[in-house]
């Protein structure tokens, strides 16, 4: 009979997880012992929590499955709250599994160290970030608590918290069911497919506009088919870059608003019917919209339920939707004759002179480097980078772009590396690699050779372009490279295109470390995109001020 421990380790390999991430602690080391010596689930300790929670999240991603976090109480879950906090926000199902104290010491009537107001205030705090939780405090009831939670993070792609009594760990339990997933009603689908293409058949302009929920419920190759048999252009939106990188023939690039391709803008705010699938409606995807929706003649899929007009389907899983368009779709149509903007031009063919390195320049020299070496996945931090990461041409791309925490670039990366064994592309300014970067020196033990540009200003730029007034944007120049070695990695700083040029083809070769390239960038200078953003952000705060 299995223990807790292994039923709820099985219990989460049976629901997809195929690595976690955590950092042990006095209340999980019962737990953390049975995940070393049962090899149920390879397992990877970082340096600090806030790491582990951003490598669980982007390995859920990449991987469209369960990311797990294995955390001791307080101090270590508390320290997790900000990842998991993006991770909900960002539609990305990490499971919090943190351990607890044990019965007794509930009733020893001591304040327990890592204890903050009672002992459950980490449920109480971990409830406002999760879609579902479970105490295991019971043998007899935590198989299906266990099932019901990890059936709700698959279902809603949202974090959930499962908290592990210490003296719960070898309590003999049943083995934890895997739950069928809930459908939609048949005939509420078949009415709202129903409703869709109608709305789509009468329409001169459609578009469909992709989101990050289509990555994580794996939907991206069934979306291409239902775009291509209804001849549909499709647009991604800013969080949604990197999605349908295997269908460039629908993908027509990325929606930004004013600060986008005006082409694709155009494409958007034209079209007289819109299909927004798995799309968040947050600011940084139509803040700088220049017009609203009509939601006369627009429908969005997510989170479960699908909106059209001004009604709702509730309980309408957006898998089951896509399903049910496909299945209406007639066979290939052509794509309906009309002038589509041309895909995206990206900078590219970076002259490797002497020229000093401006921002943009890194996305020319990696699309380059790209087109030499094939796709590498990337992970971004917040700061330029992430606009940089705008003008890199469509290639698979895990990043905070709208919760917008730092600190998500080189643990995203690790955590990408770590579980597809992929060699990722991390892209973060100084600010943020001073928060998170040093978890690079985790590579060594793990093997990991990811490639990091650092985009070195010595300064917290995307503040400074909204208050360029305040001094206290002036980093100091840490010479992050210098500290390559000692971290295990090889690291060197490029300051012209042909210097950038030469050290990423270096770092493309040299295998078995970490490669920091770190970029020198003058204070004020910021890449092409969030120039625009900056523009449109600040025409749209006038017109608001009216
Ligand atoms: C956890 C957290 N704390 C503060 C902030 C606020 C912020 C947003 S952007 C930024 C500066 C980033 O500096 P960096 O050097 O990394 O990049 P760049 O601007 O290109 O120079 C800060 C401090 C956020 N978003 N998250
Ligand atoms: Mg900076």
């Amino acid at each position: 009979m299995p223990t807790l421990a292994t039923a709820l380790l099985q219990g989460l390999k049976d629901h997809g997880a195929r690595e976690l991430f955590g950092i042990p602690g006095d209340f999980i080391l019962p737990l953390f012992k049975v995940v070393e010596e049962s090899g149920i689930l390879p397992y990877f300790t970082l340096s600090h929590e806030p790491a582990v929670g951003f490598a669980a999240d982007a390995a859920a991603r990449y991987q469209s499955t369960l990311g797990v976090v294995v955390v001791t109480y307080g101090a270590g879950a508390f320290n997790v709250v900000n990842a998991v906090a993006g991770a909900y926000a960002e539609r990305s199902p990490v499971v919090v599994v943190a351990g607890a104290p044990g019965a007794r010491e509930r009733t020893s009537g001591l304040l327990l160290h890592h204890q903050a107001r009672s002992i459950d205030t980490q449920l109480a705090v971990f409830r406002e970030i999760t879609c579902d939780q479970a105490v295991l405090d019971d043998p007899a009831t935590a198989p299906q608590a266990i099932a019901r939670v990890l059936r709700s993070a698959r279902e809603r792609s949202l974090p959930v918290y499962i908290e592990v009594p210490r003296d719960r760990v070898d309590a003999p339990v049943a083995p934890v069911p895997v739950l069928p997933r809930r459908t939609a009603d048949p005939d509420a689908l078949a009415e709202c497919a129903g409703e869709i293409a109608a709305l789509l058949g009468r329409a001169e302009r459609p578009v469909m506009v992709v989101d990050v929920e289509i990555r994580r419920y794996g939907l991206e190759e069934r979306v291409a088919t239902l775009a291509r048999r209804l001849g549909l252009p499709v647009v991604t939106t800013f969080m949604g870059r990197g999605l349908l990188q295997a269908a460039p023939d629908v993908r027509r690039g990325t929606y930004l608003g004013s600060a986008g391709d005006p082409a694709v803008t155009r494409l958007v705010e034209e079209a007289d019917a819109l299909l927004l699938l798995g799309v968040i409606l947050c600011d940084t995807n139509f803040a700088l919209s220049e017009k609203r929706f009509d939601w006369r003649h627009t429908v969005l899929a997510i989170d479960r339920g699908v909106r059209i007009g001004h009604h709702t389907y509730p309980e309408l899983p957006i898998e089951d939707l896509v399903d049910a368009l496909i299945a209406r779709a007639g066979p290939e149509i052509a794509a309906r004759p009309r002038t589509l903007p041309p895909l995206e031009d990206y900078p590219r063919g970076l002259v490797a002179d002497d020229t000093p390195l401006a921002p943009s320049d890194v996305a020319a020299a990696v699309n380059d480097l790209l087109d030499r070496h094939g796709p590498l996945p990337m992970t971004a931090d917040i700061g330029d980078c992430l606009f940089v990461a705008m003008e890199i041409d469509n290639t698979a791309l895990a990043a905070p772009g709208y919760y917008a925490g730092m600190g998500f670039g080189v643990p995203a990366g690790i955590g990408v590396a770590a579980a597809t064994g992929q060699r990722p592309l991390i892209l973060v300014g100084d600010g943020a690699f001073q928060m998170t970067g040093w978890e690079l020196g985790n590579c060594r033990r793990y093997g990991l050779d990811p490639i990091v540009l650092l985009f070195n200003n010595a300064s917290w730029e995307m503040l400074r372009v909204f208050q360029p007034e305040s001094r206290f944007n002036d980093l100091s120049d840490w010479n992050f490279a210098a500290m390559a070695p000692a971290l295990g990695g090889h690291g060197e700083r490029v300051a012209t295109r042909r210097e950038l040029a030469a050290a990423l083809e270096r770092a493309i070769a040299r295998r078995g470390m970490f490669s920091l390239i770190e970029v020198m960038l003058p204070r004020g200078a910021t890449s092409r995109t969030l120039a625009r953003f900056v523009t449109g952000l600040k025409s749209a705060r006038d017109r608001q001020a009216g």
